[in-house]
């Protein structure tokens, strides 16, 4: 009996070692390829198909723009890769290479679980070139899948287009724009700031682009508002430079102060183009010391969109400020104000980021004594921080070394605010986004829940000592705890 268990455990292991083998050598070699090739020569054969061709030119011989979205498309499938001839073609940055289909090839797709294939087809008449992109559909799966699919394909080359055209930066002339390359290199990954918020935001952002049907059910206009708030230096300016870079979106720089009366800003709103940001930078100092000749209530209806969802469909406005002090709460009201981010001074974490950066050091020996001195109080920007070390790059302790002194030699000194209160007394710091939730609530931005990512203590209780730009004097800045908005 013992003998047959014996045997029995024998045979299992040599067929798995067999299978294990077999496995190992279809895999080393090409044929496991060719066995796929042959299993989809069968179920070639077994289903009827339909054939769908996209020339390039109509019959009037203009361009079919749908041939082009097909191109765009095709060339980016991951498939392109197993392509038997595949071109390579430089891209439009130096070290960008391009994949794309060669003549006469085929390429698969899949789609809600069906299998359709790409040909790129090409056909000689006289000395003329007819070239069409053929569509391989089974015709079981053609009604199920045939029209989401060529609504998924405008969709990707849409996206993909809006992803490889040049950004530009338009500025205001009192009503009209004028454009140039947006060439600001900022990303998310260059700046400090808590990762999980900027998680949050690229989270935010991507499900505005994507909820526009929502927006739409809800009669709202199809926008969203954040305000980035914060001392001078920390890093707003290059924040909105991210969200551009990250969504690939135009900037309109609304400069108020060239705007001579309300219906001008309304007339360079319905300039814009759609899926752009629109930037007002320095709001606070525009309404304090009233430099712009635009009313509050012509201010407040350009930020609620007053032209319709038209005039708004797909924009995301950015405004900036120092200090929330002072602002009417009617401006920063939810839908005029959608999320409110704070940027903070610099800290421990956020200086670690920097020279990680800067200088290329993820740890050092003088780290402990910046953390210390951090940690009684000291502050700093992350703009300051940053000039230190980009002109000491060249030797790490150097910079570190002048970041301890500036550090040392501010105002508040070491201990100053390690008690809390300072001059300024404390406050609330506050930055609020919703938090990623599952993909599936994409289409659902304005119910997502909203969580608070807190910025810490040692800047809540700094923030008052900070050299603000702001439109009140310091000495007049009264810091009242505020509590966290969340929207
Ligand atoms: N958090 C940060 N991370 C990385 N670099 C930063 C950060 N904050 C500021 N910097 C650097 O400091 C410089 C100034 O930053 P930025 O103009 O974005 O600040 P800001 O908050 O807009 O200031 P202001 O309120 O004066 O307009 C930039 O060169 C930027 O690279
Ligand atoms: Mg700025």
């Amino acid at each position: 009996m013992s003998m047959l268990v014996v045997y029995v455990f024998l045979v299992f292991f040599l067929i798995i070692f067999l299978l294990f083998i077999i496995r190992l050598f279809l895999h080393r070699t090409a044929l496991i390829y060719v066995l796929r090739k042959w299993g989809e020569w069968i179920d070639d054969r077994v289903h009827v198909h339909q054939h769908l061709k996209v020339p390039e030119f109509n019959e009037n011989c203009q361009q079919n723009q749908f041939y082009q979205k097909v191109s765009v498309y095709v060339n980016s499938l991951a498939s392109v890769e197993d392509s038997d001839f595949t071109n390579l073609f430089s891209g439009k940055k130096s070290n960008d290479i391009v994949l794309c289909l060669d003549d006469d090839q085929t390429i698969q797709d899949t789609f809600l679980g069906a299998r359709v294939l790409w040909i790129n087809k090409i056909e000689r008449n006289h000395q003329f070139l007819a070239r069409s992109f053929v569509l391989k559909i089974k015709k079981k799966d053609k009604k199920r899948i045939l029209k989401p699919y060529l609504q998924h394909i405008h969709t990707v080359s849409d996206d993909i287009e809006q992803r490889r055209r040049e950004l530009k930066l338009h500025i205001n002339t009192d009503c009209n724009w004028r454009s140039l390359p947006f060439e600001h290199p900022a990303n998310f990954d260059s700046i400090a700031l808590d990762p999980d918020l900027k998680n949050k935001v690229k989270f935010d952002l991507e499900t505005f682009i994507k909820s526009k049907q929502y927006y739409h059910k809800l009669g709202r206009a199809w926008k969203r508002s954040y305000l980035l708030y914060g001392p001078s230096g920390t890093g707003k300016s290059s924040f909105i430079a991210a969200m551009a870079n990250f969504l690939s979106y135009d900037v309109y720089n609304v400069n108020l102060s060239q705007v001579s009366e309300d219906s001008h800003l309304n007339m360079i709103l319905m300039q814009t183009t759609s899926k752009s940001l629109i930037v007002v930078e320095d709001l606070d100092r525009y309404i304090c010391e009233k430099s712009t000749a635009v009313t509050s209530s012509g201010l407040m209806n350009f930020m609620d969109g007053i032209l319709g969802s038209s005039f708004c469909d797909g924009r995301i406005m950015v405004f900036t400020m120092n200090s929330k002090e002072g602002i009417d709460s009617a401006i920063l009201r939810p839908g005029r104000i959608d999320v409110h981010i704070y940027f903070p001074m610099c800290d421990f974490n956020s200086f670690k980021s920097l020279a990680g950066s800067y200088l290329g050091v993820k740890e050092h020996k003088l780290f402990p004594q910046v953390e210390e001195i951090f940690q009684s109080g000291a502050t700093i920007s992350p703009a300051e921080i940053g000039e230190l070390m980009l002109v000491n790059r060249s030797s790490p302790s150097r910079a570190l070394k002048s970041v301890i002194t500036a550090l040392q030699s501010q105002p508040n000194g070491r201990n100053s605010s390690s008690g809390g209160g300072g001059k300024f007394g404390h406050r609330l710091s506050e930055s609020a986004v919703p938090s990623p939730a599952p993909s599936s609530t994409a289409e659902d931005a304005g119910g997502t829940a909203w969580k608070d990512t807190v910025v810490p203590k040692e800047f809540r209780k700094l923030y008052g000592l900070l050299r603000l730009k702001s439109c009140k004097k310091p000495g007049s800045l009264d810091h009242h705890d505020h509590e966290m908005i969340e929207r």
